[in-house]
């Protein structure tokens, strides 16, 4: 039976990358991606901004919509200090089991949570089920039609804070109109665009950070 791509890229990491050395499974990644298939990793380029912003935040809490392989659930990861946890959210079982095993192979398995199951379900279940308060950062990389209600469902189940920070990919290229349009005129947030590529091509894209105020 034919591999799948998310198939390929693990036993790319398997081959290329050293077990519990998280970088290496993000170099491993982004040279596959680079070298022989495509994939819709946030990538290396826009994967430096995701590193400072992270870098800056220094969260405790992380939520990450779409998991997809866990290309950057492992960046996040393992800029993360110590006792910080990231939860993230995927819901279709296949991509979520060779993200299992690729965070498996960084090593990280104990800073990370993947949840199977889709964002408008878990999202109201977070304080109960995961004893969460409130998100310091928040990841958007899910159905790009979905970061809209799923921040506002976020505002309404009391998981933003004075000063969440939510960074949002693709808001170009595939794009997110609804969501940019959104958190740059509400009153609700302070937004700013960090102009970059999509990944592993020339074409135009950028990440969206949006700080909550309240
Ligand atoms: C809706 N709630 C969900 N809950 C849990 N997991 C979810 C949910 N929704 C999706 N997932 C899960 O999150 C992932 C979805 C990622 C979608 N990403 C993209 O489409 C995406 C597309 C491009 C792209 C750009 C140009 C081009 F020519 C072709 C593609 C680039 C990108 O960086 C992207 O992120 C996963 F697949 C899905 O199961
Ligand atoms: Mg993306």
């Amino acid at each position: 039976t034919q591999s799948t791509r998310p198939q390929r890229l693990l036993h790319a990491v398997q081959k290329n990358a050293t077990r519990g050395d998280p970088r290496s499974v993000v170099k491993a990644i982004d040279n596959f991606c680079r070298q022989k298939e495509w994939a819709m990793n946030v990538g290396d380029e826009k994967g430096c901004i995701l590193d400072s912003v992270v870098s800056e935040v220094n969260p405790v809490t992380v939520l990450e919509l779409g998991t997809y392989c866990g290309y950057s659930t492992v960046r996040i990861a393992s800029l993360l200090p110590p006792r910080a946890k990231i939860i993230t959210l995927e819901f279709n079982p296949d991509y979520a089991k060779i993200a299992r095993q690729v965070i498996a192979w960084a090593g990280l398995e104990d800073k990370i949570q993947v949840v199977e199951g889709p964002s408008g379900e878990w999202i109201p279940k977070m304080k109960e089920q995961f004893g969460v308060k409130t998100f310091d950062l928040v990841f958007l990389d899910h159905w790009k039609d979905r970061y809209l209600p799923d921040t506002k469902l976020l505002e309404d189940c009391g998981l933003l804070r004075k000063g969440t920070i939510l960074l949002a990919d693709n808001v170009i290229c595939p794009g997110t109109p609804d969501y940019l349009e959104y958190v740059r005129n509400s009153p609700r947030y302070k937004s700013q665009y960090f102009k970059s590529h999509l990944e592993y091509t020339k074409a135009e894209d950028g990440l969206e950070k949006s700080v909550f105020l309240g």
